[in-house]
């Protein structure tokens, strides 16, 4: 019997066994962008098909928005044929299209769930490995190719192997300052980013329950980067309570209906787990990271490892990562000048970020050598962001906000980073070129981005707290 609460969502999902090959999935819901989905629907004409489930499809552009204009043609000639290619291709496939300044567009990793969208117990696939992060609402989420994207297109089905399983527990109370981006990216250093490859990743344990909606997107967001397919968190009161009137959510009698299923789906008490690791929360403090992937991190105040650490296999590659970094083994990073700061991404850029940036440069200045972009991961969240007043605490501070998009995150748009600049991103991928060609990334949570950004140098927000 199915006990651990992915082999419930996933077996209730198969549609056909395939004896020692891959599984049929169903999918509820499919998302695309405008990276991943033109070859796809390109097959899609080429077979003369039409998509299966035209209803449980949404389209959005991301990546190659800008965020500034948004009103005005898109300049980039690249990027505009990608998202005038989207809009046409969900037109011409009678699919739901939230294009550039319609009030429900932004990441998708951020509409998904805030548009309740994405809902317990689903499975969900969408072009794009950060699909993960829909794991927060209960939901078995993960990403997929573009020929597969063409799968689920003609058939709302995927053939899948059947990940292994894993629990993570996190346990105790995090300590002041620490957040979920800390607890991922603290993960993310003890497992490596291949720590969890092949597995599917249930989050558990005190300090998982105690997080809010905004920060178990976060950490389901960073499950690919430990090389996990994808990671979820059992939903409980406090996503129900995040769902309970958004658009799509189920309304009245079914409400209730779903939410009686929803308080079904968790592992059994006798669960067990292909693998299963518990950490401290005491062990957690503020993080950054110091190298080109997201595993190569440290606690803020901690050192840079000294080459004698680091396994004898790995010392080329350290060595390469360090000196694309400009950082030394064995240095402390505080104090280190900042030139970008980037608060946004499917990973940082819902409004629980925003509150957490503005606490900390509320009645500050921007650091001048600093050049900071706010980026709203939607246009929902701008709109919060406005409704709480904190437009205006940024405003005197000196930061100014930007219109939604991935943004910084990665170089796919207008918003790069200038080749030897040291930008504080709370993003989730630190690799070389990521944020612009020669650009040079700490990884970080919205709290340490804010600390950088006024006082001009890496610092640890709770001495600003
Ligand atoms: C463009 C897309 C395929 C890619 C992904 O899959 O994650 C992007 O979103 C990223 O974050 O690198
Ligand atoms: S915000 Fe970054 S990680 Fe998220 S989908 Fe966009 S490019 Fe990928």
């Amino acid at each position: 019997m199915a006990n651990t609460l992915f082999d419930k969502i996933w077996d209730k999902h198969v549609v056909q066994y395939v004896e020692d090959g891959p599984q049929q999935l169903y999918i509820d819901r499919l998302y695309c962008h405008e990276v991943t989905s033109p070859q796809a629907f390109a097959g899609m004409r080429a077979r003369g098909l039409k998509c299966f489930r035209p209803d449980h499809i949404y389209c959005m552009p991301d990546h190659n928005t800008p965020t500034h204009d948004q009103d005005k043609p898109i300049e980039d000639p690249v990027s505009k044929t990608q998202v005038d290619t989207l809009a046409k291709n969900a037109a011409d496939f009678g699919l739901t299209h939230f294009g550039m300044m319609n009030p429900k567009n932004g990441i998708i990793h951020v509409v998904g769930p805030e548009r309740g969208l994405s809902l317990p117990g689903m499975t969900i696939v969408c072009g794009d490995s950060h699909t993960s992060t829909h794991g927060a609402m209960g939901a078995v989420a993960f990403g997929i190719g573009t020929s597969e994207v063409e799968m689920v297109m003609a058939s709302q089905c995927i053939l899948q192997q059947k990940p292994k399983s894993m629990r993570i527990n996190v346990e105790g109370e995090l300590g002041k300052g620490v957040t979920a981006k800390d607890v991922a990216l603290y993960l993310m250093s003890q497992l490596t980013t291949s720590g969890a490859t092949g597995y599917f990743v249930e989050y558990a344990g005190s300090v998982v329950r105690n997080l809010s909606m905004e920060g178990r997107l976060t950490l389901c967001n960073l499950s690919i980067e430990m090389g996990a397919r994808g990671g979820f968190i059992a939903p409980d009161e406090v996503t129900f309570e995040y769902i309970k009137g958004r658009e799509y959510a189920p309304k009245g009698e079914a409400w209730d209906k779903a939410v009686a299923y929803w308080k079904t789906l968790k592992s059994g008490e006798d669960a067990v787990f292909d693998k299963e690791l518990t950490f401290n929360a005491a062990e957690i403090e503020p993080r950054i990271t110091y190298g080109t992937n997201p595993g190569m991190g440290i606690g803020i105040t901690e050192s840079v490892p000294a080459i004698g650490t680091v396994p004898e296999a790995g010392r080329v590659s350290y060595l390469k990562s360090l000196d694309y970094m400009g950082f030394q083994p064995g240095e402390k990073l505080l104090g280190k000048p900042v030139d970008y700061v980037f608060l946004g991404a499917c990973t940082n850029g819902r409004i629980e970020d925003f509150r957490a940036f503005a606490s900390i440069v509320k009645g500050r200045k921007k650091a001048d050598r600093v050049v900071a972009w706010l980026v709203p991961g939607s246009w929902m969240v701008a709109d919060q962001i406005k409704a709480e007043g904190l437009d205006k605490v940024f405003e005197e501070a000196g930061f100014a906000l930007r219109q939604p998009g991935c943004s910084a995150c990665l170089a796919m748009n207008d918003d790069k980073i200038p080749a030897g600049k040291l930008s504080v991103s709370t993003s989730n991928r630190n690799f070389e070129g990521r944020q612009g060609p020669g650009a040079r990334t700490v990884l970080a949570s919205p709290l340490v981005a804010a600390a950088a950004a006024v006082t001009g140098v890496i610092t640890d927000p709770r001495t600003l707290m």
